[in-house]
């Protein structure tokens, strides 16, 4: 195992005193007897830009769901800002947009409705006030979709629609955006203005946190990468993982699979 990023340093190494946005220590979990994650100790700091690589079945969405508290670890602790991830219920500082596929039911509602959404957490389900919606609509700004905001979601294109629910996120005044394969269905041309999306959304502070299955772009936009075959295989600067022999090992193969943006 190459851990590079042990718990207590950041990415750069350095240690670091600010209060960790996810933090796992030792951490095995397996939905049955058989592992599906062994042995993952990692920390994630504040502004960070961090993407989970590793082939199919590697447990890339199972680590996503015990750092964000949904499953809990077998052995090991996950904390989340600092509390145990399973206690953690300040569900507005946290932004998840899941696959297209999985947000393609229908949603008979309006992009405006779902940013929206992301205020509920503020005002519980009682009226907005004019400074929540005049969040809402920087929000739909920031993701350039003011022009689609009545538009229902059901009509919106893939990234369309992963625009809208990073808006809902924003709208929530999120500290951490976590993608599970953000670009499953958004057509080719969309997918560079969707990196460049969550470029800037990074540099504004945003902790950025992606399972990607696209090696390319993932070394072309994350600054950390993490290598996941049911253990860390690699965690370190994403222009450091194209030079390691971590991509070949996890992915168990020599064939380029660094080949650019789709
Ligand atoms: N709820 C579950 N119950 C039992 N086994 C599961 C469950 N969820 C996932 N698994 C198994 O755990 C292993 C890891 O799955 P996981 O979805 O975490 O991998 P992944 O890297 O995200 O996969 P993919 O890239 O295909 O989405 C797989 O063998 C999968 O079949």
């Amino acid at each position: 195992m190459n851990t590079q990023n042990p718990a207590n340093t950041t990415s750069s190494g350095t240690a670091s005193s600010t209060e960790s946005v996810i933090e796992l220590s030792g951490v095995d979990f397996g939905y049955t007897s058989s592992p599906v994650v062994e042995d993952i100790s990692l920390r994630i700091d504040p502004g960070e830009y961090a993407a989970v690589v590793g082939p199919n079945g590697s447990g890339k969405s199972t680590l996503m769901k015990l750092m964000l508290g949904l499953l809990r670890p077998d052995e090991g602790s996950a904390r989340l800002f600092g509390e145990p991830s399973h206690q953690f219920d300040d569900g507005s500082r946290i932004g998840y947009v899941a696959q297209h596929a999985s947000a393609s039911k229908e949603m008979p509602i309006t992009v405006r409705e779902v940013v929206k959404m992301g205020r509920f957490p503020h005002v519980g389900f009682g009226r907005l006030a004019s400074e929540d919606w005049n969040i809402v609509d920087r929000a739909l700004d920031t993701v350039g979709m003011t022009a689609f905001a009545n538009r229902r979601v059901t009509q919106l294109s893939g990234g369309q629609r992963q625009r809208a629910f990073i808006a809902r996120a924003l709208a929530s005044e999120a500290d951490l955006l976590v993608l599970d394969e953000p670009t499953v269905g958004v057509d080719i041309e969309s997918v560079e203005a969707f990196y460049d999306l969550l470029d800037s959304l990074n540099q504004d502070d945003i902790t950025v946190l992606l399972i990607e299955h696209d090696l390319g772009a993932v070394t072309e936009h994350a600054e950390r990468v993490i290598c996941l075959n049911r253990e860390i295989y690699f965690d370190g600067p994403a222009s450091e993982f194209a030079e390691s022999d971590a991509l070949a090992r996890a992915f168990g193969t020599t064939a380029n699979l660094l080949g650019g943006s789709r």
